[in-house]
């Protein structure tokens, strides 16, 4: 049994009565703790992919499974619930709150989840060292760079401690320097942390600094 599975998956959008069929029976598995990218074409579908994978989006057929379960069978709450517990996420735009600090902003997730506030910080102020920014705890977004922003982001999605991290172009704000920060960050905590972590870029020199790197191209997905 896979840890992670996408088993014949189909997603189309509809526009101006217009289909695109954007994932053309895709199946695909990851193991536990690998760290994989996923290149493409722009347009190919690798946000949507993304989506799916990551259970925001339901796909009009086929499965995606979490250890051997299939998530779209459950509904719509225990899937919530299933992805607040499980999947961390990293777009393109960091998201955060800007009349919140950085501190404020990477517990938010446990605390909406009524975790200890005591604990949360502490797991908050941990893991903002652990992206380098310790020095930034009371910082507002406003106040720090846009790596240092993406940094907070990523720190965001590991406080409720999730098993997979699905990571959007996390660097395509970014100017290189700063880019390869980030990813340095997330083979750290591929590496530390054992996340199974699937980062979608356009860039092909971080693509081809992971250990499996994926393809996406007329709506199927290959290892590339
Ligand atoms: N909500 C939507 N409604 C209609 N069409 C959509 C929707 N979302 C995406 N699309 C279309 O589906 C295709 C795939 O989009 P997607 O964003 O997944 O591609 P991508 O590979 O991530 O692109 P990029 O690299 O440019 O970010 C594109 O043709 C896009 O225009």
């Amino acid at each position: 049994m896979s840890f992670l599975s996408i088993r014949n998956v189909f997603k189309s959008y509809f526009l101006h009565g217009k289909r695109i069929d954007v994932l053309r029976d895709v199946s695909l598995d990851i193991g536990r703790g690998e760290l994989v990218s996923l290149v493409g074409p722009s347009g190919a579908g690798k946000s949507t992919f993304l989506h799916v994978l990551g259970t925001l989006d339901a796909p009009a057929a086929g499965e995606v499974l979490f250890e051997g379960q299939s998530v779209f069978a459950m509904n719509d709450a225990r899937i919530a619930d299933f992805r607040n517990r499980t999947i961390g996420f990293v777009f393109q735009s960091h998201y955060l709150l800007p009349e919140f600090t950085a501190l404020e902003n990477v517990a938010m997730p446990a605390l909406i989840q009524r975790r200890d506030r005591g604990q949360t910080y502490a797991e908050a102020r941990k893991l903002l060292e652990r992206v380098g920014l310790g020095g930034r705890v009371d910082h507002r977004p406003g106040e720090l760079s846009g790596g240092e922003a993406q940094r907070v982001a990523l720190a965001r999605a590991l406080v409720l401690q999730p098993a997979i991290l699905l990571a959007d172009e996390p660097t395509g704000n970014l100017d290189p320097a700063t880019g390869e920060g980030i990813h340095q960050l997330l083979r750290e905590v591929n590496r530390d942390l054992g996340i199974t972590a699937v980062v979608v870029t356009h860039n092909e020199a971080l693509a081809r600094s992971m250990p499996r790197r994926l393809r996406l191209a007329g709506g199927q997905v290959t290892d590339a």
